[in-house]
């Protein structure tokens, strides 16, 4: 049944991208299949525009610091430079002419439509030009991703509401706008846009922010929000929402939050209802594809990214693409080891963690020793002044003596979370940690602060 390849890869945002390159690399036929935009959410809608509007912001921050440290400075906000910067330097205007190129010229034969399989081995291709394309393949490589999850909440269904793609392609910051989770998404979209002046509320359902971290990091995120001026409602679910002109969302706590806008930021959805899980064996119901160590779903098919829920990170999906790949290619390369993922929400300052969380180890019953350090009191944080906020803590496992799990928040508390990642992944001796040498005054010096502590406890 039609064109025999070596290889489809279904989905190509960062994850399948990865893979494709890489299989191409290695000589096989390869078919790429994409229904959107290539580059997926990472590069159109999620982390690349985020994060240039999260350096926007960062910068009005810095210069609101400035009465404290270095004389008087006026801003004045201006949305456009950052809507032009993601449009003109991120996205091309949502165009992916030039990755289709780069992945074209390598010699990727690319089909623009929605894929499915249709047996072991077998894809179908709905042309996005019309008709269909079917292909045969030893290797079917699944990467399709996510969209955001709308909650079944009473009126939500049917308004204006914004997921993270309406806010990535953002031209004018509105007054006011409530968020409706209080995770990754919602703390980096509620920070940037209550510095470029709406006035913002987040409504988490739970009792806390960033509900998957140590309690401390959830604490840390509402504080921070706090100081921008951010209000954060936790522990209440929106029960219904009203839409005429502006929102109006009831919490089952009988308060109401009115905006002018309200964002979705409720967690994501795989993208696997439509991909013919059922014929290849697997649960199409399924809400993620269950990897083995080498990314393997079934005899042919592989699956990486956000739809093995590992960590819905970019960095993850290339991990898994590497591996993946040479797993197709028939090398002995590495497993998939998901000891040290690290993960950075990036609000100012940074919250970086890594490996464990206390209730983790807790559910592992290991026995943990805690280390602290207190960012102001570190001489780097002292330095710093205005915007030092943060801290670090250390979770060692007390019986092998090496760390298994870190947090690191504070200003550029995501790189100072690739020394700990380090640690972590590398199963590195805490004695070996304490005697080598932290330069002075960084702020990756807190560390050894708080393994200092670790050892007066
Ligand atoms: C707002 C936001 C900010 C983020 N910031 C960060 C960050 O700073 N750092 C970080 O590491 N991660 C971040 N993430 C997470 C990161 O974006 C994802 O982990 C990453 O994009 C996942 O890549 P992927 O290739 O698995 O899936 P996707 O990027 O979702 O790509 C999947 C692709 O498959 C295509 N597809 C789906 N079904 C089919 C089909 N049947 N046929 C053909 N094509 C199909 C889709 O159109 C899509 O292009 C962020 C996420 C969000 C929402
Ligand atoms: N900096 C980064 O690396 C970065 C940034 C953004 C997103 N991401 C990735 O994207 C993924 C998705 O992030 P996210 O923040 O959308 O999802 P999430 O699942 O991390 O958080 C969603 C939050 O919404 C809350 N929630 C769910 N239903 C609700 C409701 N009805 N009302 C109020 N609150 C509700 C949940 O309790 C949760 O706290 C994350 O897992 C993360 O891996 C990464």
């Amino acid at each position: 049944m039609g064109e025999q390849v070596d290889a489809v890869v279904i989905g190509l945002g960062v994850a399948g991208q990865d893979v494709a390159h890489r299989l191409r690399d290695g000589g096989l036929t390869v078919v790429g299949v994409e229904e959107h935009l290539l580059g997926g959410e990472c590069h159109n809608w999620a982390c690349v525009p985020t994060k240039m509007m999260v350096r926007a912001g960062n910068v009005l921050a810095e210069a609101h610091r400035v009465p404290q440290l270095a004389g008087t400075a006026t801003v004045t906000p201006d949305w456009s430079l950052v809507a032009r910067r993601i449009r003109d330097e991120a996205t091309h205007d949502w165009n992916d002419a030039e990755i289709a190129e780069e992945l074209t010229d390598a010699g990727v034969r690319l089909v623009r439509g929605s894929a499915r399989l249709a047996g072991p081995g077998k894809v179908v291709v709905d042309r996005a030009s019309g008709g269909t394309e079917e292909f045969s393949a030893r290797a079917v490589v699944l990467a399709t991703g996510t969209r955001p999850a709308v909650p079944d909440i009473d009126g939500l269904a049917g308004t204006p509401y914004w997921t993270n793609r309406d806010v990535a392609e953002l031209t004018e910051v509105p007054r006011s706008v409530t968020v409706l989770g209080g995770g990754p998404v919602g703390l980096e979209f509620a920070q940037v846009l209550r510095r470029f002046g709406a006035e913002v509320t987040v409504v988490e359902a739970e009792d806390r922010l960033l509900g998957r971290e140590d309690p401390e990091v959830s604490a840390f995120a509402e504080d921070v929000l706090a100081g921008d001026g951010v209000r954060v409602v936790t522990g209440v679910k929106a029960e219904r929402v009203e839409y005429g002109g502006g929102f109006v969302v009831r919490l089952a706590d009988g308060q109401s939050v009115t905006s002018q806008r309200l964002l979705v930021a409720t967690g994501r959805e795989a993208n696997l209802r439509e991909l013919g899980l059922d014929t290849i064996g697997l649960d199409p119901q399924a809400k993620s594809l269950d990897a083995d160590d080498r990314l393997r779903v079934a005899d042919g098919v592989w699956a990486v990214g956000d739809i093995t829920d590992r960590g819905q990170f970019t960095h993850v999906g290339t991990y898994q693409g590497r591996i993946a790949a040479a797993d197709v290619l028939g090398q002995d390369g590495d497993r998939a080891d998901y000891r040290a993922v690290p993960r950075c929400v990036f609000v100012d300052p940074e919250i970086g963690a890594v490996g464990l969380t206390r209730a983790q180890a807790e559910e592992q019953r290991l026995r943990v020793r805690i280390g602290r350090a207190c960012i102001p009191e570190s001489a780097r944080g002292f330095l710093h002044h205005a915007g030092n906020a943060g801290f670090i803590t250390l979770l060692a496992d007390a019986d092998r003596d090496v760390l298994v799990g870190a947090v690191s928040a504070g200003p550029a508390g995501g790189e100072v979370l690739g020394l700990l990642t380090l640690a972590v992944h590398a199963r590195t001796p805490l004695p070996v940690l304490r005697n080598m040498i932290y330069a002075y005054p960084t702020f990756c010096r807190a560390v050894e602060d708080a393994l200092r502590d670790m050892d007066t406890r």
